[in-house]
């Protein structure tokens, strides 16, 4: 297998994080596509790996190619046996898929539109239409959505209950975007900090290009 790949992008990092806690990174080759070149958007890229023109891309021997981290992440936990990253019971399966949709919802893609509309993003090769406004408004919703998430975190010791699953990677990939573009996780909200200092000691987590050099 092949992924398509910006190796400290926050949507890459979550399903290479996946890969490493199911130890199944040898399996893949990385291939990395340039995104401050724009290689994710050119038509080639666009009609044969990702109509979305995104990362990462996940292409089987055959030639299938599987977009979105999450369904990438379900191909992958349903290929091989442990750990369960997307649940082992429709209640489990259920309540993991809603809390990674609302991950993205209302903090990782909320910090993504942020990056591309109220900061410089991949610069101006890339960022081709710019919206400050909905930029800012959408970083507002990003540090609304530390607080939910801060709230979930200090009923429950994971996101989606009571073990690690791909909602976990899923708000991982969201805090990892604040720190890139600086947005600061509210000093108030501890049990979401203190849930993410458990995360970053995780040997999935600390192994990735996109947290090397955080201290030990
Ligand atoms: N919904 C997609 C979003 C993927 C996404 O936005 N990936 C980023 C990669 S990174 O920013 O995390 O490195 C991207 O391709 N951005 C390029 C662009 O939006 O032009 C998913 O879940 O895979």
């Amino acid at each position: 297998m092949k992924i398509y790949d910006f190796p400290k992008g926050p949507y890459p990092t979550r399903v290479r994080i996946a890969l490493a806690e199911k130890d199944m990174l040898s399996r893949v080759e990385f291939v990395m596509v340039d995104l401050y070149e724009g290689e994710h958007k050119r038509p080639e890229f666009i009609a044969a790996k990702n109509y979305s023109g995104t990362l990462p891309v996940l292409e089987l021997d055959d030639g299938t190619c599987i977009g979105e981290c999450t369904a990438i992440t379900e191909y992958l936990d349903a290929l091989d046996g442990t750990p369960k990253l997307t649940g082992n019971t429709p209640l489990e399966k259920g309540l993991i898929h809603m809390m990674t949709k609302r991950a993205e919802i209302e903090l990782l893609d909320a910090v993504s539109v942020y990056f591309h509309h109220g900061t410089p993003g991949l610069g101006p090769k890339v960022e081709l239409y710019q919206n400050p406004e909905w930029g800012f408004r959408q970083r507002d919703k990003a540090v609304r959505g530390m607080r939910y998430f801060d709230t979930v975190l200090s009923r429950q010791p994971y996101v989606a209950g009571e073990a690690f699953s791909m909602a976990d990677i899923a708000v991982i990939g969201g805090l990892l975007f604040a720190s890139l573009v600086e947005l600061p996780v509210p000093d108030e909200c501890e049990a979401l900090r203190g849930w993410y200092a458990k995360m970053l000691r995780r040997e999935s987590v600390r192994r990735q290009p996109a947290f090397s050099g955080l201290p030990v």
